[in-house]
Formats: structure tokens, sequence, C-alpha cells
């Protein structure tokens, strides 16, 4: 007898899952992962992500099990296992969710959409969040994100007739897979238990520090919920978390006052997730271009290989730089501002172009989401056009977020012999001083390449003389129309009418 293939890739769980269900409503089923060696080659690709898949995949493997079934894993590119999967017994209908992925994925849906025609296989693929696939009209899309988060959970038929087939589980090695980067000693674990875990103890005590808690890099590991890697890969879904968390809301008493506007401001995260992630599926080129066509050429002439290796290596001589980078190579995880701050010192103090950046940095955060990434480095470089370039100083930030030290200390060993006074800018300390303390300048304690204020002056002119041409502004309202938040304007219960609205929107996501 003939079965449907479900065809799991960013969306490793079986609870809420639109397309095992429609697969399971429709007679045998059989589950399948493929560990596709060319995606692994992506220049945003790492291992840490493969370990993370790896553990997921293989809590996922054990609950299937429990319930009867099966989930095979093989090895190779989608086109063989395919080809492998129906000769051994040919299925009639594959079912997967909607990938808003990087552009290697999206050429491979292609050549697997031309398969399944050529196979006359139906491949019916199912809606994951609230982005939504040949979007015409961003004004209704709100509406539609609460639509989508407003449905029922998905579910499987009590009786389930799993199809099983005699392959062998196939999980290579990172290393026979070309990943040779360090997995960070400390990152958050794969799997489901693990995404329930920090979704549960955020929702019930950790969001109440979630206001004021998420900018500072010494709070935010606990203050944020670090729900963002089992959100990527889909261990939790989007529907479950918003639903469980409007469910608490319901409940809290009134005069939970901290608890209640934790969970409000992190539900409206949940929201810029799938908006976010939208512009990348309305225009799959933004990985590539510059969101708005005028900043082209903006950085491409300058690249300069030592900034990129200072920045890389955490040796910019900007303390918090540094120790964010530190803390990335360990736990594959920093706070938004922080993230923020990275990007912004690469494009405007090190005049870096964001592409290499963006790659560089996906392969550093386990929870790499394509969408939210590529859209956040645009805009964080200045390149989307409709936002107000936002420049984070490091120097500032690290008196706002750590004044005494406490981070830059724990990160980096040298910072602890520096005395308060010179904590914010080391370099600067007299020689003597740096002899009695034992630093060499240039290596315990690296020189940043570039006057901070300086080359941040020239960045911004660069930026702004691009923004002030007039084909530029013209061609603004396009990139809004296109990918702009509506937030305010439409479904928002209206306070005051603003104008700029991409702009005031945005501010909220800068805490
Ligand atoms: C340059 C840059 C790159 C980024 N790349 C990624 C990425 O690859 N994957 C990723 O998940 N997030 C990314 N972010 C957004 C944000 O920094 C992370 O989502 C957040 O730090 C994850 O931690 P959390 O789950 O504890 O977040 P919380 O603050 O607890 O938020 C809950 C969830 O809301 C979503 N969210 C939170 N902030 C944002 C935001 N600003 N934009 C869109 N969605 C948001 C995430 O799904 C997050 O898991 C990036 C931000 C910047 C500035």
């Amino acid at each position: 007898m003939s079965y449907s293939l479900v065809w799991l890739k960013r969306d490793l769980r079986w609870q809420d899952h639109a397309a095992m269900s429609a697969a399971a409503r429709n007679g045998p089923f059989a589950c399948l992962y493929v560990i596709e060696p060319g995606l692994w080659q992506q220049p945003d690709m790492a291992a840490s992500h493969y370990h993370f898949i790896v553990e997921s995949l293989r809590s996922l493997y054990a609950a299937l099990r429990a319930m009867g079934g099966q989930l095979l894993i093989l090895h190779g590119d989608i086109i063989s296992v395919l080809n492998a999967l129906y000769d051994h017994s040919p299925f009639h209908t594959m079912h997967s969710h909607e990938e808003t992925g990087n552009g290697w994925t999206y050429e491979r849906d292609r050549q697997v959409a031309v398969w399944c025609r050529e196979k006359n296989v139906q491949w019916q693929e199912h809606r994951q969040f609230g982005v939504v696939r040949g979007l015409r009209d961003r004004n209704r899309w709100q509406t539609a994100w609460e639509t989508e988060m407003a449905k029922p959970l998905q579910t499987l038929p009590e009786s389930l007739q799993w199809q099983k087939l005699p392959f062998d589980v196939q999980v290579p090695a990172a290393a026979a897979l070309g990943l040779h980067q360090a997995d960070p000693p400390s990152r958050q674990p794969g799997g489901r238990q693990q995404g329930l875990q920090a979704l549960n103890t955020f929702a019930e005590e950790r969001c109440m520090q979630y206001r004021g808690g998420i900018s500072s890099p010494l709070s935010a590991p606990t203050a944020c919920s670090r729900i963002s890697p089992y959100l990527s890969y889909g261990c939790i879904s989007m529907r479950e978390t918003v639903q469980s968390v409007r469910r608490l809301l319901l409940k809290l008493p009134e005069q939970e006052s901290r608890q209640r506007g934790g969970l409000q401001a992190f539900q409206s995260r949940l929201y810029w997730h799938c908006h976010f992630i939208q512009k990348l599926e309305s225009e799959p080129e933004i990985e590539f271009q510059p969101m708005h066509r005028g900043y082209t050429g903006l950085r491409e002439d300058g690249w300069n290989p030592l900034h990129f290796q200072l920045l890389t290596e955490g040796r910019t001589g900007w303390p918090l730089v540094d120790a964010c980078v530190a803390m990335l190579r360990e736990t594959g995880w920093l706070n938004f501002r922080m993230r923020a701050m990275l990007v912004s010192v690469a494009a405007y103090p090190l005049w870096l172009h964001w592409r290499d950046v963006g790659c560089w940095l996906a392969t550093q955060f386990v929870d790499y989401e394509p969408g939210i990434h590529w859209s956040q480095m645009q805009m964080q470089s200045g390149t989307t056009g409709m936002n107000v370039p936002r420049i984070y100083n490091p120097l500032k930030q690290a008196r706002d977020h750590d004044p005494h030290g406490r981070f830059v200390r724990r990160w980096l060993p040298a910072m602890r012999k520096v005395p308060d006074s010179w904590l914010f800018e080391p370099w600067k300390m007299p020689p003597v001083m740096q002899q009695q303390l034992g630093f060499t300048l240039g290596q315990e304690l690296p020189q940043p390449p570039v006057e901070l204020e300086q080359a941040t002056r020239l960045a911004k002119q660069r930026l702004f003389a691009v923004r002030g041409q007039p084909e530029v502004r013209a061609a603004k309202a396009a990139v809004i129309e296109k990918h702009g938040s509506r937030v305010s304007r439409t479904d928002k219960p209206k306070r005051k009418p603003r104008q700029t609205l991409p702009e005031v929107v945005q501010a909220s996501l800068f805490e």
C-alpha cells in the first residue's frame, strides 16, 4: 500500500506539527530527516548547529519509537534519498513545513518540487509560523499572524498507521561533513524537553527580570527566555509558545505586574520573530543584497581583512566587544543588544560588509534563523534604508551595561588586572602603569585598530551621503511598502497616529 512521507526540516517535534498531522490523518505515513552534505558546506552553517540538531533528532527519534513509529535519519543529497525511498516503496504524497531558509535550501526546494512533479508525488507544504508565503499585502499581515496563532494546536489521530522502512539510521560525525569548528562548551543542548524547560522556567519565574534585565550581558542570560534555538529548529512550535503565554496571562492576578509585564514584552518578541522572517520569505535576495538596493557598493570595496580578523578573534581592544566574542565562543548565545553592538562595531568603525560578518555570526549563533539573522544584519548595518541607523558605541554600552567591569573581567582574564579607572579604555593606561601591571600593549591588551569616534564619524558620513541621494530617498517608500511593520497603523489599538512607522515600532527592540 502506498503512503505519505513527512519530510522534517526545521521542525524537529511531533507536537503541533501540521505536516505530520495532515499525513497521519491520511493513512500510513513515514517520517524522514535528511542530513544533506551540501547544506553543511554553506558558509553560514557550523558544527554547533549540527550537534544541536542531532541532539534534537535523538529526542524525537525516541519519542516516535515510543509511539510505535520510526524516524528515518538518512545521509545524502535529498534527491538521491527520495529516489532510494521511492524505489523501495513509492509514496503518493510528501508533507513538509514551509521553510524560509538560506539560498541553498531555497534552491534545493526548487529541485525537490521538480522531482515531485516528475514522480507524480503531491508535495504539500504547511505553514509553521505566522510567515505568509506569496504575501501580497503587508497591511493585513498582523491579522494573519493573530489568526494563525489562535488556531487549535495540531494533533495526531489516536490510532497511527506507521509505514516502516528498512533503512538504518545514518548520522555522520561532524568532521565527515567538513564541520571542524569547535562546539561551544556551554551551548544550550538540543531537544524538546530542554526547550520546554527553558520556556516554563521563564514563564513561571525568570520573566520577572525580563523588563530591565535583557539589555545587560550580565543579567540577560537568565532574564531572557533562551528559547531561540528551540524555535529555530522547531523543537517547540511558535503557536504553542504564544498560546501557553496567553493562558498564563489570563490566569495571572492583576497585582502580579512584574510577571505580567515580562510576559507581555516577551510576547511582542514572538511577533517580531515572524515579522523578520517574513522579510526573507518575501525577498530571498536580502541574504546577499542590500534590502534597499541603493546601498549596493557602500562597503563592497573597503574590506579590511585585519579588522575582520581582530573582530572574529575577539582582539579589537574594545573590552566589551572582545568579551562578547569570548562569551559567544563559550556559549553560542548573546542577547539582542550585544548582537546589535557587535554588528554596529563591524559595520561602522571597522567598516566591514554585513555579508561576511553575517556569515561569521551565523556560525557563532546556535539559534541561527536565516530570516531574523539577515534582516537584523542589514538593519544594524544601515542598509535597509527604512530604519534610522542606530549606531552602538561600545564604550557607552560598557558604561551603561557593565559599569563595574564584571562582565569583561569574567570573559577577558587580562582585564582582571586593569584598575577600575582604565576599565573602558585600557589601552590609554600610561606606559609606566602598564609596565607595573605586566602588560604589553598589543599583546595581553590589544590596541583598537582605529580611533573609535573618528572612524564612526567617517562611517556615518559615508552612509548618510548615500542616504541623502534623491534616488535613494525616493526608493525608500517601496522598501517600506514591502517590508515595513504596520503594527501601529492598522492592527494595533490606535493611540496616537504616527507617521514614521518602522522607526517607531523598532524602538521597542532596542531595550
Ligand atoms: C545581528 C542580529 C542577528 C540575530 N540573529 C538571530 C538569529 O539568527 N536567530 C534568532 O532567533 N534571533 C536572532 N536575533 C534576534 C535576538 O537577538 C535573539 O532572538 C535573542 O537574543 C534570542 O534570545 P532569547 O530566545 O532569550 O530571546 P527573548 O528575548 O526571550 O525573545 C523570545 C523570542 O523572540 C524572538 N526575538 C527576540 N528578539 C527578536 C528580534 N529582535 N528580532 C526577531 N525576533 C526576536 C526570538 O525567536 C526569541 O527566541 C538577532 C539579532 C541581531 C541584532
